[in-house]
């Protein structure tokens, strides 16, 4: 079997350094989207290095994708990469993210789960600099085809939206080249870039990689809700629940909580096709 669920949960945890400084920041910014419209001053604060504030969720992209190079090759785990999709992300800031840094990443697979024609590897990275713990990642991997072995099934639960209007839509545009920008930041899947590849996988043509989306939503509701303040995001989780193509528009809906901002984000132009789902940012 291609995922060995006794060895990849057994296995110590990998330590991997990353370093990063204000330019991969500012790479990542821009291909979430940052930076537009070119006039607006708030903006300069993801890109200029002078002003520069990381987005907390720069955290699935420090050291260059070594989060993602790390969890696939981890013992136990053999899988095709036309099978994986990613089910969903979570960060949680200890700290905010300074704009260079480096750090010690310890990864392993916290759990597989057995969804029948599918599984679900759930990573775990917990990342330190030598003032102590910086953030923590859970990546779910949902692999199409290496389900049936017989194991746990996993938590299954989904988080409705609230049963009122939503405080603030706001819809953000995607570039058609949008995944070739943000794969720069380190993810190299070919799944987002390489037509014949996407094919393969099952899909017309190259699809977004879902951290993009992520970035793109957390970064939405920043700018809007909480005064463009990183520093105040503590943890942001969601699912990915639909595949979304460069070019598209992002809807996002936002309910704003006592403490948390809940959100969901659809594909404009597929009649508000789900992206993503279950989305909880939780604030200071
Ligand atoms: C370290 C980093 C490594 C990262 C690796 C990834 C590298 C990247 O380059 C790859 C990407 O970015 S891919 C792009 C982003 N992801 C996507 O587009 C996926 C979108 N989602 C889908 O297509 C479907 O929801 C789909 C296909 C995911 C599921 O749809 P269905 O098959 O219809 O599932 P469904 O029948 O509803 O449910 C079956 C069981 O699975 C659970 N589940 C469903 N979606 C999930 C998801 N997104 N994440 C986790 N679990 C999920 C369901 O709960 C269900 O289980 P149960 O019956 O126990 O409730």
């Amino acid at each position: 079997m291609p995922i060995d669920v006794a060895r990849a949960t057994a296995a110590e945890a990998r330590s991997t350094e990353l370093t990063w400084g204000h330019k991969d920041v500012q790479l990542y910014h821009l291909g979430i989207g940052a930076g537009l419209p070119a006039t607006d001053a708030d903006e300069l604060r993801y890109t200029l290095e002078s002003r520069l504030h990381v987005l907390p969720s720069f955290a699935t992209v420090a050291g260059g994708g070594m989060a993602m190079a790390g969890g696939m090759a981890a013992p136990g785990i053999d899988v095709d990469l036309a099978a994986v999709l990613h089910g969903g992300q979570r960060v949680e800031l200890h700290r905010p993210i300074p704009v260079s840094g480096r750090a010690v990443q310890k990864s392993r697979v916290a759990a597989v789960y057995d969804k029948g024609k599918a599984a679900i590897i759930v990573l775990r990275a917990d990342v330190a600099d030598a003032d102590g713990p910086l953030w923590t990642c859970d990546t779910q991997i949902y692999v199409r085809g290496e389900g049936g072995f017989g194991g746990e099934r996993g938590p299954s639960a989904r988080l409705d939206p609230p049963r009122r209007e939503p405080d603030r839509v706001v819809e953000r545009a995607t570039r058609p080249d949008q995944a070739l920008l943000y794969r720069l930041s380190g993810d190299w899947n070919p799944l987002h870039a390489d037509p014949e590849f996407a094919k393969l996988a099952g899909f017309d043509r190259p699809i977004l990689h879902g951290l993009c989306s992520y970035g793109i939503v957390l970064k939405a509701v920043v700018d809007t809700v909480l005064g463009g303040e990183v520093a105040r995001v503590t943890s942001y989780a969601t699912r990915f629940a639909g595949i979304f193509f460069p070019g598209e528009t992002l809807r996002i809906r936002i309910w704003v909580q006592e403490g948390r901002v809940q959100v969901s984000a659809t594909a404009v132009e597929r009649d508000d096709a789900p992206v993503l789902a279950d989305t909880v940012i939780q604030h200071s």
